[in-house]
């Protein structure tokens, strides 16, 4: 098992940097979540990954070497993203056919369940899906093929709640059948939060949180109470954002609390919950009102 590397990473469109070096480190047989806005890199940063585009500097590392073009091991690495590029006339069970040739194995019995719980005909043709269930189909292939590395980029796009939450729980009977690594985008940021165990966050074309979901969480504080009391008590500590509502002054911050630090009676001190941290660390810089 070894670790998927990036060193020094950058990606450039034209004069538009999107990816500026990243220095990341995938651990094997961990569920990560790939957030930032729309616009952030996601995509391409996974794209990047599964040797579907080229990086303009940097590498990919893996098994102590760099991944390039032509040594790109394609059984190891899969990428689901919008542009899978099934023909569109194919019947389902003909593209699981060329998978399974291209990858070499493919878990069949997985992927027959998740058809039959979705209700999806093998007969079908692609250009005879709905967008949810086009995404719902790359999603079965995905997690159906070998690879070490599977990244989805955007599993969930257009799913209705109920197969958002079926689709959550065939991502897990999958790792747990065979653990890997899965790197999924997202927006939907509060409902990956139980599923996922790392969470990378990306901002103005580099990584600004690379952390376990529980240190995020155990990270972000909200801090109500009078303005004065709660700027003093939040002195020194990484300030996201804040707010007045009527009398009652709120900081988000992104820091352990400082253990010698008295906790005046008058402020209230709350976790944030991930959905919350991800908006404030991902808000555009705006003054404080401190
Ligand atoms: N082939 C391309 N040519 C030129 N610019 C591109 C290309 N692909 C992506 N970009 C630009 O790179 C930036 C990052 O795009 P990317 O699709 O990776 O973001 P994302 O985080 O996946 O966004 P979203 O959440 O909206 O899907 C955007 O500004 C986009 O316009």
């Amino acid at each position: 098992m070894s670790n998927l590397e990036t060193k020094h990473l950058t990606k450039k469109f034209g004069n538009q940097v999107v990816l500026d070096d990243l220095n990341l480190n995938l651990k094997p047989n961990t569920i990560y979540a790939l957030l930032g806005r729309n616009g952030a890199g996601k995509s391409t940063l996974l794209s990047i990954l599964a040797n579907h585009i080229f990086a303009s500097s940097g590498s990919v590392v893996w098994q102590d070497k760099e991944l390039t073009g032509r040594d790109h091991p394609v059984q190891e690495f899969y990428l689901m993203s919008e542009h899978n590029l099934f023909n569109k006339s194919d019947s389902l069970k003909n593209i699981i056919k060329k998978t399974t040739l291209l990858q070499g194995t493919f878990d069949q019995t997985l992927a027959d369940e998740m058809l039959l719980a979705f209700k999806l005909d093998p007969k079908k043709k692609v250009s005879q899906l709905s967008t949810g269930y086009r995404t719902i189909f790359k999603t079965i292939v995905a997690l159906s093929v070998p690879a070490e590395y599977v990244f989805l980029d955007e599993p969930i796009l257009g799913l209705d709640a109920n197969h958002r939450v079926m689709l959550y729980r065939y991502i897990l009977k999958a790792y747990e059948n065979r653990a890997r690594t899965i790197v999924l985008s997202t927006h939907l940021v509060e409902e990956i939060a139980n599923l996922v165990a790392h969470i990378l966050i990306l901002k103005d074309v580099k990584i600004i949180v690379d952390s376990d979901v529980e240190d995020l969480l155990a990270k972000s504080y909200q801090i109500s109470g009078p303005k004065e009391e709660v700027q003093l008590y939040c002195q020194g500590l990484q300030i996201l954002d804040d707010e007045q509502i009527g009398t009652l002054y709120t900081c988000y911050i992104y820091a352990d609390l400082p253990a010698n630090r008295i906790i005046p009676d008058s402020i209230v001190i709350k976790h944030s919950d991930l959905q919350d941290s991800f908006i404030k660390l991902t808000e555009e810089e705006r003054e404080l009102n401190v």
